[in-house]
């Protein structure tokens, strides 16, 4: 089948393109800058029509949280108008739709997990943007599946563990936020669950869903944990200090408690992403070796599992 997604360089279009070449009978388009930009959209949805996929997934947005507070048209243009042009080209290709959100579309003020109908109220330009995107995206077509995922990295682009790793090598102790709590995604594990979705061709599936890997913590915690993979695997090592979000203050305000309830992702298609522990021990290992092409699309199964 024919897979068109949206972004050259990003982490789960990146991802998208290593799990087709690992899977064989997904032929993966990606399409974006230089040519496609989504703040000019409309070349790029007359593009998707032209390529005739069986399945689009919208996978490139604006993603720099605290930069959005200080553009934050151009990041409407991008998560708003351009998610709308790709929602169209899949509508006038009647194929169904696959549209990254996130976990920021909630202000995460109460304790969590949060359901696919909790009450969102995003506290950040992205976030905000990434709502209406998603609000966007489902007036235009029905055959919408809205993954709303969280905190995603992988060995490429820009994330949490590649950074983590990067201050570690000069840094002996490093001071992270302890007080946000959410769910590490690996956009390994996304982008194979993106391609199963695809796949599945399930008629009844549409709709919103939640899908992170499987279990939380704070960002703290996911420091140390990459920081104690990586010393076990002879790379940097620094101790972790956690630290209050005021004593780290960033031009966006991030949620406090934003993680996600993946059971009505799990009760529809019967699987679930790995233990966060697991995935980023594997794109850890990989960083240390890049030579590395560890199995990263295990999964759990639904039933009988904690
Ligand atoms: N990163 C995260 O922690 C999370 C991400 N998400 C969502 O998942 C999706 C994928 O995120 P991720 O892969 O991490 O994103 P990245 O930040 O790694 O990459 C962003 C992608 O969007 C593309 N892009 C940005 N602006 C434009 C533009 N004006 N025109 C065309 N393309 C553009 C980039 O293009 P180029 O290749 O040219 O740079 C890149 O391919 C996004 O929808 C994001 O909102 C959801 C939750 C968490
Ligand atoms: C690097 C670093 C970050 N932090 C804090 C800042 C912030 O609160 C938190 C995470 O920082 P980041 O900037 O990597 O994370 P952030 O850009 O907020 O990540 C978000 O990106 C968007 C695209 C999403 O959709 C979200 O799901 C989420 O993944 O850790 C520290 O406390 N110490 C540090 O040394
Ligand atoms: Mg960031």
């Amino acid at each position: 089948m024919k897979v068109l997604a949206t972004g050259t360089t990003g982490q789960v279009v990146t991802c998208l393109t290593e799990i087709a070449v690992r899977l064989g009978d997904v032929e993966l388009i990606t399409i974006g800058r230089p040519e496609f930009d989504l703040i000019n959209p409309v070349p790029l949805r007359e593009a998707i029509v032209a390529a005739s996929p069986d399945v689009v997934v919208s996978a490139a947005a604006y993603t720099a949280v605290d930069r959005a507070e200080d553009e934050p048209a151009r990041a409407r243009a991008v998560n708003v108008a351009g998610a709308a042009c790709v929602a169209e080209a899949a509508a006038r290709l009647g194929v169904p739709l696959i549209h990254l959100s996130t976990d920021y579309v909630f202000s995460g003020d109460d304790p969590g997990p949060r359901k696919e109908n909790d009450q969102t109220r995003p506290r950040t330009l992205y976030g905000a943007s990434k709502l209406d995107g998603e609000k966007a995206v489902a007036s235009i077509t029905p055959r919408h599946v809205i993954l709303r995922t969280s905190w995603v990295y992988s060995p490429f682009g820009t994330n949490f563990v590649r950074t983590i790793l990067r201050l570690a090598k000069s840094r002996e102790i490093l001071s992270v936020v302890s007080d946000q709590h959410g769910n590490p995604t690996s956009a390994l594990d996304l982008a194979a669950a993106i391609l199963e979705i695809a796949r599945s061709r399930k008629g009844d599936a549409f709709g919103v869903y939640h899908l992170a890997g499987t279990g939380g913590t704070n960002w703290s915690d996911f420091a140390r944990h990459i920081l104690a993979v990586s010393h076990l695997n002879g790379g940097p090592f620094a101790t972790i200090r956690g630290i209050a979000s005021a004593d780290y203050p960033t031009r966006a305000r991030r949620p406090q408690d934003s993680r996600l309830c993946t059971d009505k992702f799990e009760g529809i298609f019967g699987w679930c992403l790995p233990p966060w522990q697991d995935s980023t021990k594997l794109v850890v290992r990989r960083l240390l070796d890049p030579d590395l092409r560890l199995q990263s699309v295990a999964r759990r199964p639904a039933a009988g599992g904690e």
